[in-house]
């Protein structure tokens, strides 16, 4: 494999692309790379503009203006009652605004709506894609998701906005998502990846999303000859004086719903129900001392 820590100590992602649907790797050894990273670079489309959602981040924390319907702003007043997820204040330096897809049409933007449709799209050919790498049966991949196809799974958006004029915490705490996949788009600098015990800042590939593969895929496919890292990943703390006050963050994030199993392979290939994921998610909440989603 090629060397992915380069001399400054920036890790590189391998490289790939979404060509009509399907996955592609730009090296060789990237998608093997990507299985053990967790983690890897996704072009972003030549047509598709990621600047609504961008705009979005920078406004979504602001005050309404009374008298007019701008979805641009006042979400940090809005309970989002239909929302099992909805806006956080988190005890790092991010706000945080959560989605789900079938209700981003009802509390969004038009315009944001739709460009989060087509990173769904995206996000979802990647997923099929790394399914083919980690060699998961066709068959099984709607009982795995829950229905990822047929949109009966779980996907929704995370919108972060990290304050940096809040001092001595970090950006966003160490972590792995707990899903399959998520697509990440960001407008700076910041992301870092634990590799092989280091914290490594990930180098910005221009003009592509992030993608994190998460625990459903770890627990799926630990037991394989091919299993998916769980990347862990954080934001250290941004400094008011450095170059951008805010940093901007949006993503998409598709994995198992609440009421469903996490299954796993046994070494023999036959796939079993591991555990539910909603008692998964309220261990992993306990252990890191964080609250799990009260209305979930
Ligand atoms: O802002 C980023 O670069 C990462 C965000 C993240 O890890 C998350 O929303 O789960
Ligand atoms: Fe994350």
């Amino acid at each position: 494999m090629t060397t992915v820590v380069d001399n400054e100590g920036h890790l590189h992602l391998p490289t790939a692309r979404v060509t009509a649907g399907r996955l592609l790797f730009d090296a060789a050894e990237g998608a093997d790379q990507a299985l053990a990273l967790g983690a890897f670079c996704l072009a972003v489309p030549e047509d598709l503009d990621v600047e609504p959602g961008l705009r979005f981040c920078r406004s979504f924390y602001e005050p309404a203006e009374p008298g007019t319907a701008d979805r641009y702003r006042g979400h940090r007043e809005d309970g989002h009652a239909d929302s099992k997820l909805g806006y956080e204040d988190r005890p790092d330096q991010v706000e945080q605004l959560q989605l789900e897809s079938h209700l981003w049409s009802r509390y969004l933007p038009e315009e944001v709506t739709a460009l989060l449709e087509r990173m769904k799209d995206l996000t979802l050919d990647a997923l099929y894609g790394v399914f083919d790498v980690a060699g998961i049966p066709e068959h099984d991949r709607e009982t795995v998701t829950g229905g990822a196809r047929q949109d009966t799974g779980l996907c929704y958006t995370t919108v972060n906005h990290y304050r940096a004029d809040l001092s001595d915490r970090a950006g966003i705490v160490e972590h792995s998502d707990s899903g399959f996949i998520t697509l990440i788009c960001t407008d700076q600098p910041g992301y870092e990846i634990l590799h092989e015990g280091r914290w490594r800042p990930v180098r910005e590939e221009p003009g592509h999303f992030v993608v994190n593969l998460g625990d459903a895929f770890r627990v799926l496919t630990r037991k394989l000859p091919r299993p998916v890292t769980a990347v862990y990943h954080r934001v250290p703390e941004l400094r008011p004086d450095g170059a951008a006050h805010h940093r901007s963050s949006f993503t998409i994030y598709m994995g198992p719903r609440y009421d469903m199993m996490l299954h796993q392979y046994a070494a023999d290939g036959t796939l079993h129900e591991y555990q539910g994921f909603r008692d998964f998610s309220v261990e992993k909440s306990k252990k890191l001392g964080y609250e799990f989603h009260s209305r979930i």
